[in-house]
């Protein structure tokens, strides 16, 4: 229970928030929400949009039928009046008897259809919901990876941008619909509501206001838990993704060999149960009290309406109202306070569905930060002027040290580049900033001649062909893994194969039980296991597969075989030829071909050159060399 403290106590933006809110007069959460009235109208709207635009038949078929439905319980109700008034006329009067029951039997007919039509409604009602949810959920989920495609990278390094995505996946993808379904049925719940008020007035007034009141306090009630259990998410979003990290770790293939060998299963999950502990019992004690506050006040509501019936009854036995008006008022009060109470409870309801939406729709609100030239200079292909970097210093978000200080080097086309440093060194950052995934805070790129944010960033990094160190191994088919490359060519089997090729990685496919067609990596059907250095060909080939005017690769060679290295490194002028190429690498053998090394240290260019003359300098460069070498001898 220590980690408990250690780890959920940890402030929270918006603990302070929730604390606050115990503390407010009732007067303060009146105006709290009258406030959110027009925010949650707004959500509406939005929502609605989302709604109609996901599709406007079932929208409309949903408020036709929720609508018609609400006519419904006054119709049953006076039907039942007449019945049984009929019935007690005809016990009254005999000799008309045959009369009453042709009535009995009309009226009858009637509740039956009713009871028919009502039922088909509610099945159509049911149905559009159903499917429209579906739709709409699939459609958020379309829309928020879209949305998320369009943003920086710098938002994927955020944890609060991943904590609204989380919280958004979690929470909001029903939300739309509910919250459309709920306004219709406020609709309905008003509609029935004013026709049970015409049924009840007839009476006594009084009786209708009485109705009226006393579903409030239940209702203001509801909505503080709704607004409670919203701020609950909200700061246990950090933690529930913790929780889903856990659950990644312990079911994903590629954790299982550590986590077995190091036997740390019981360990997180001992982590994973003390988290889900802690949000179950501080869910329960919400669902508990939300719900006896509920009982509590639905008791007041409860008392309300036997007095009523008494009163009516009595007005019954001394002969002032029919034993069909006596139901008819029982049945139209019970009516009027559950429709006002429904109304009230759609009202808190839609009021937590807008909390939820507001987090949906401030994500997809959020727009990419780095600028986008208004009229991008046309990038020219091939290049004739190379790269040049010059004085680039580049900050990461939050970090006091810079990861590049004062970088300036050029290239010309048709060079080859080669970063070398210690681990930290920014040798990545460099490739990515190059990429444009990050924009420098001082300096400037030029690639061809054009500072790189005058290009079109699309245009600029489709000229980019990176292998990561860290690439992704997709769990897709091999000749897919390769196509991906170059994505308009995914169908190009003369290309995905030349590019495997030129890789090595069609020796590795041609062992493969279905060749191109085989599905890699094992979370799929009949997915087939590689190995590193096997991925890493793969990697290669997609790197191969883009015709780019700049081919990076970070430790393009780690996990190859020394012979599978001597290969490509012995093909690499041939393979990047006419093109810029960039290698990080840290052995120094691949690293000597290159026409211009450089060395970082803590991101600094500590020295510059070819290989010839940084070995004559007798520097940094000269010094590592030797060690490797002699490591070697
Ligand atoms: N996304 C990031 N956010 C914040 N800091 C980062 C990020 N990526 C890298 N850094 C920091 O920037 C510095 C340079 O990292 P970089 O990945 O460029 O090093 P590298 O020279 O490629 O190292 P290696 O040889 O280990 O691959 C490191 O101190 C690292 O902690």
């Amino acid at each position: 229970m220590l980690y408990h403290t250690h780890m959920m106590r940890r402030p929270s933006p918006f603990r302070q928030q929730s604390e606050e809110d115990e503390d407010l007069s009732w007067r303060e959460r009146l105006v709290r929400f009258v406030r959110s009235v027009p925010g949650a109208l707004a959500g509406l709207a939005r929502s609605l949009r989302l709604v109609w635009e996901t599709n406007p038949w079932l929208t409309l078929g949903l408020g036709l039928t929720t609508l018609l439905l609400a006519f419904v319980p006054a119709s049953t109700i006076y039907l039942n009046k007449l019945l049984l008034d009929a019935v007690v006329m005809a016990i009254r009067e005999s000799a008309r008897a045959d009369y009453y029951l042709r009535l009995i039997a009309i009226l009858a007919g009637l509740q039956l259809l009713l009871n028919l039509v009502m039922s088909l409604l509610n099945t159509l009602s049911n149905t559009f919901q159903q499917i429209l949810q579906d739709e709409t959920a699939s459609r958020v989920q379309y829309l928020l990876i879209e949305h998320a495609h369009t943003l920086d990278m710098a938002f994927f390094e955020r944890s609060e941008f991943y904590d609204k995505l989380q919280q958004v996946q979690q929470e909001a993808m029903l939300r739309p619909v509910m919250m459309i379904a709920g306004t219709f049925s406020l609709l309905r719940n008003a509609l029935t509501f004013g026709s049970m008020i015409v049924l009840l007035v007839r009476l006594e007034w009084w009786l209708a206001v009485i109705a009226l009141v006393a579903p409030v306090p239940a209702f203001i009630a509801d909505a503080r838990y709704g607004w409670r259990g919203f701020q609950l998410r909200r700061r246990q979003s950090q933690e529930r993704r913790m929780q889903a990290y856990l659950v990644n770790l312990l079911t994903t293939d590629s954790y299982q060999k550590e986590i077995k060998i190091f036997n740390l299963g019981p360990f997180f999950i001992e982590r994973f149960k003390q988290f889900a502990e802690r949000f179950l019992s501080e869910e329960r004690r919400l669902v508990v009290r939300r719900y006896l506050a509920g009982f509590g006040w639905g008791t007041l509501t409860t008392l309300v309406s036997s007095g009523t019936f008494l009163y009516v009854a009595v007005q019954a036995v001394s002969g002032r109202v029919s034993i069909g008006d006596l139901t008819l008022y029982t049945q139209a009060a019970n009516s009027v306070q559950n429709n006002f109470q429904n109304i009230l409870s759609g009202f808190s309801s839609m009021y937590e569905h807008n909390l939820y939406l507001s987090t949906l729709f401030e994500v997809l609100a959020l727009r990419p930060e780095m600028p986008r030239p208004a009229n991008p200079v046309p990038l020219e292909r091939p290049f004739t002027r190379g790269i040049e970097f010059r004085n680039v210093t580049f900050y990461y978000e939050g970090r006091q040290e810079p990861a590049l200080r004062n970088v300036s080097f050029k290239l010309e086309a048709g060079q080859t580049l080669a970063i070398v440093g210690r681990n930290g060194a920014g040798k990545t950052t460099l490739v990515k900033l190059l990429a444009r995934l990050y924009d420098p805070q001082e300096g400037q790129i030029l690639v061809n001649g054009h500072d790189i944010r005058e290009y079109d960033p699309d245009e600029l990094r489709r000229e980019i062909g990176i292998i990561f160190q860290d690439f992704v191994q997709y769990q897709l088919l091999a000749r897919e893994n390769i196509g991906i490359g170059q994505v308009d060519f995914i169908e190009d089997r003369a290309r995905i194969t030349t590019a495997a090729q030129k890789s090595g990685a069609d020796e590795v496919i041609a062992r493969l039980p279905q060749g191109y067609e085989t599905m890699l990596g094992r979370w799929f059907e009949e997915g087939h296991h590689l190995s590193g250095g096997e991925w890493q060909k793969m990697a290669l080939a997609r790197g191969f597969m883009r015709e780019a005017q700049i081919l990076i690769l970070d430790e393009p060679t780690s996990a190859l075989d020394a012979q599978a290295e001597h290969e490509l490194f012995a093909r690499m002028r041939e393979l990047t030829r006419g093109r810029i190429a960039i290698f990080i690498s840290h052995r120094f053998s691949t690293v000597r071909v290159a026409d211009l090394i450089l060395v970082l240290e803590r991101g600094e260019v500590i020295e510059q050159g070819s290989h010839e003359e940084l070995m004559a300098r007798g520097g940094r460069y000269a010094e590592l060399f030797n060690l490797q070498a002699s490591s070697y001898r």
